[in-house]
């Protein structure tokens, strides 16, 4: 799969799995290979920024009702809300990342990965599941991780039950990648991403 417009294709890219299943290992190692090729967009919140935080650096603080009539309007990619606040991603906020000739990666989960497979003006991107190698593994992997409390663990691992049933159902028929091998992975990864040229 070669690259294809010039200088590379910046079709976004949406990558889902279950918590723990290794998204942000993946990325990271992509990043890192290739830092001036990809980007995140920046996220609306409706919560306040913390001390430190900049509008339009780490978030695009907005009004919760500024955020409503940006959902009426269908300015969100994908948005959901987490207790009382709002977060989403905006069209305008994907076309920045691809105004500066990168590639945009989203990192969400499953229900804002419907919300982009069904955005009605929205370009359709491309999919990838990284998927871990079995259910097992994925509950090791999210212990010794040690980031969360037990419940908060098990809490994951039944989300990630439906991400793994959501990925297989054909809704959006993503790229399958097992993260198995974590170098194995990631060239099967970078392949599908940038294809074999690199
Ligand atoms: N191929 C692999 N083999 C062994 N361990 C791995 C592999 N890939 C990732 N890990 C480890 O598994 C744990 C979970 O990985 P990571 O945090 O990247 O998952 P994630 O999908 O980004 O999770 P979340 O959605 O919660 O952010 C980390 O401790 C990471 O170092």
């Amino acid at each position: 799969m070669p690259p294809t417009t010039p200088p590379f294709d910046t079709t976004p890219i949406v990558v889902f799995g279950p918590s723990g299943a290794g998204k942000g290992t993946l990325l990271q190692k992509l990043f890192a290979e290739f830092p001036d090729r990809f980007g995140y967009s920046i996220s609306h919140t409706t919560r306040a920024p913390r001390p430190g935080e900049t509008h339009g650096k780490e978030y695009n603080f907005t009004s919760m009702e500024k955020f409503q009539e940006m959902v009426g309007q269908g300015a969100f990619v994908e948005w959901a809300r987490y207790g009382s606040n709002c977060y989403g991603t905006s069209v305008k906020a994907v076309e920045e990342v691809e105004g500066r000739g990168r590639c945009c990666v989203l990192e969400i989960e499953m229900e804002g990965v419907k919300q982009v497979a069904n955005h009605p003006t929205f370009p359709r991107p491309r999919f990838v599941f990284i998927s871990p190698p079995s259910p097992e593994v994925l509950e090791k992997r999210l212990r010794s991780r040690g980031t969360d409390k037990e419940e908060e663990v098990l809490k994951r691992l039944e989300q990630g039950k439906k991400e793994m049933e959501f990925a297989k159902s054909g809704g959006v028929n993503p790229k399958v990648v097992v993260n198995d091998d974590l170098e194995r992975a990631y060239k099967e990864l970078k392949e599908w991403v940038v294809g074999k040229e690199s």
